[in-house]
């Protein structure tokens, strides 16, 4: 196998010219090093040579991609010696409605219809279709991959988001795809599995992307609100708890629900001096987006105007709201709420606070609690510098798209046709997804405002132009290859 790496690292090196030629020969001796030391990651490096530097070298020899090989080389070698064997190889590729970068969109969210199939290897397992067993029971999947085509790794700490439109910030705070391991993280909907495939919508990857694992969206773990929610479940029980309230020694008021038939019991924990406004703001910060979270408190209060104050659990028929008002009441002026009333359960405190009927809460008093309250996001993701665009197209454009046929359909086979998106509707909703969050880069949007902008979605190209506020499509052609797709 040696013998092997080596001749082709010797063919391959004969391709390679000037700069890039030493740089690749520094990584190629790193690599026989690791060989030699490293036995058990013969196979991955021959991969990593074989696979990875060799075909993007032969179809690009004076590319961008070689030096990207070489520093992935770089930093795997270093790995091998510093920290054991990392083992990574692709389960799949992409097939994709996008295959170049300029137009895919930025997130998933922008453009819903955007669609892919991932095939899983056969080299990765002896019957592929087995690792996909029970994955339909989800809606969503995370699809972990490798940006394989950033064209050279001129990352950055500091990084200027498109919707920053120039501004810096760090490139952790953001998606950038230009980091140090060019990992990306995409939710994207499974919208079905046939055998080894998944078919996927709402994706932002181009096709030919490699992916390194997939995971199944589970919003109980995934998603902080829905944390919240199980938390606040401890008020729907679903039986008549009897309840106690225990002061503890951290100065929380926990309430236990007791079952009677059971030694299983939950609880909610208050902290008092979190005052139950979730709106805190860190007392050394006077930025008023910083919104904190109430790590301690698992209590979730949603804003009465919100709309999914209807999710609201319920306890004794009294929604979440108003049994942390009581609650709250409790905590603050003593006002026991597990004594008002018939319908809440009983307080077996018997020295507590003695029953008062409530006041109702006043909407401006009440903690106004959103989804903000257990996730905050950096203001400019909801409100970037720059606003989303109009997007029109002119007739003659609209009736090029008009001719798009869907995959599936038997019609003239003259007509073009698309490979993933379902006919003219869809693939107009993902150009106006694409086009009014602004694909441009800030280098073209100021610098290049009169330019033609050109991209391809499915099998058509899409020219169009930005005007104030608006981009427009002009024309919509079958792309040269997908002829071959379409007929
Ligand atoms: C901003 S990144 C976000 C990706 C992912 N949702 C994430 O947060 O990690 C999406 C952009 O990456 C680029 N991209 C997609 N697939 C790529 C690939 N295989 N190699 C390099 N760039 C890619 C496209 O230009 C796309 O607009």
């Amino acid at each position: 196998m040696r013998r092997k790496t080596s001749l082709h690292l010797k063919t391959t090196g004969a391709l390679i010219k000037g700069q890039v030629r030493s740089r690749l020969s520094v990584c190629l001796n790193r690599i026989e090093c690791s060989l030699r030391s490293q036995g058990s990651t013969l196979v991955f490096l021959h991969k990593i040579i074989h696979q990875e530097t060799s075909s993007e070298i032969h179809s690009d020899l004076a590319s961008d991609n070689i030096q990207t090989d070489y520093m992935q080389c770089n930093l795997f070698c270093q790995h091998v010696h510093l920290r054991g064997t990392i083992q990574t190889v692709p389960i799949g590729y992409i097939s994709s409605c996008f295959s170049v970068k300029n137009g895919t969109p930025r997130q998933p969210t922008i453009c819903g219809p955007s669609r892919a199939t991932l095939q899983i290897q056969q080299s990765v397992f002896n019957n592929p279709e087995h690792s996909l067993v029970g994955l339909d029971n989800y809606s969503h999947v995370w699809v972990i991959f490798l940006f394989h085509k950033n064209g050279h790794l001129s990352y950055k700490a500091k990084v200027k988001p498109p919707r920053l439109n120039g501004q810096r910030v760090g490139v952790y705070s953001t998606r950038s795809p230009h980091r140090p391991n060019a990992l990306g993280l995409t939710l994207a909907k499974l919208d079905r599995v046939t055998g080894d495939t998944l078919h996927l919508s709402e994706i932002d990857m181009i096709a030919g992307t490699p992916v390194l694992d997939l995971k199944p969206y589970i919003s109980d773990y995934d998603s902080p609100h829905s944390r919240v929610d199980m938390d606040t479940d401890t008020y729907d029980c679903g039986v008549q708890p009897e309840s106690t309230s225990v002061p503890s020694e951290d100065g929380t008021t926990s309430v236990e629900t007791l079952h009677s038939d059971s030694v299983a019991s939950s609880s909610c924990t208050v902290d008092p001096q979190l005052d139950l406004g979730v709106e805190r703001r860190d007392s050394h910060s006077t930025d008023p987006r910083i919104l904190h979270s109430i790590d301690k408190s698992k209590v979730h209060i949603r804003h009465p105007g919100d709309a999914s104050s209807s999710y609201a659990p319920k306890y004794q028929g009294k929604d979440i709201t108003t049994v942390l008002g009581e609650l709250k009441a409790y905590i603050s002026e003593g006002h026991d709420p597990f004594t008002l009333g018939s319908s809440v359960g009983k307080s077996q405190a018997s020295d507590g606070p003695k029953a008062k009927p409530l006041e109702p809460v006043e909407d401006s008093a009440r903690p106004c609690y959103g989804e903000e309250a257990y996730s905050t996001i950096a203001g400019w993701i909801r409100e970037p510098p720059v606003t989303s665009l109009e997007v029109r197209f002119t007739p003659h454009a609209e009736r090029e798209l008009g001719e798009f046929l869907a995959p599936i359909n038997t019609e003239s086979r003259d007509r073009p046709r698309f490979r993933f998106l379902r006919g003219p509707k869809e693939a107009a909703a993902a150009i106006r997804g694409v086009l009014s969050a602004d694909p441009r880069s800030v280098y073209r949007r100021s610098r290049c405002k009169d330019r033609l902008f050109f991209f391809t979605l499915d099998t058509a190209d899409i020219t169009c132009w930005f005007g104030q506020g608006f981009a427009e499509v002009l024309r919509v052609r079958l792309v040269a290859v997908g002829k071959e797709l379409a007929s």
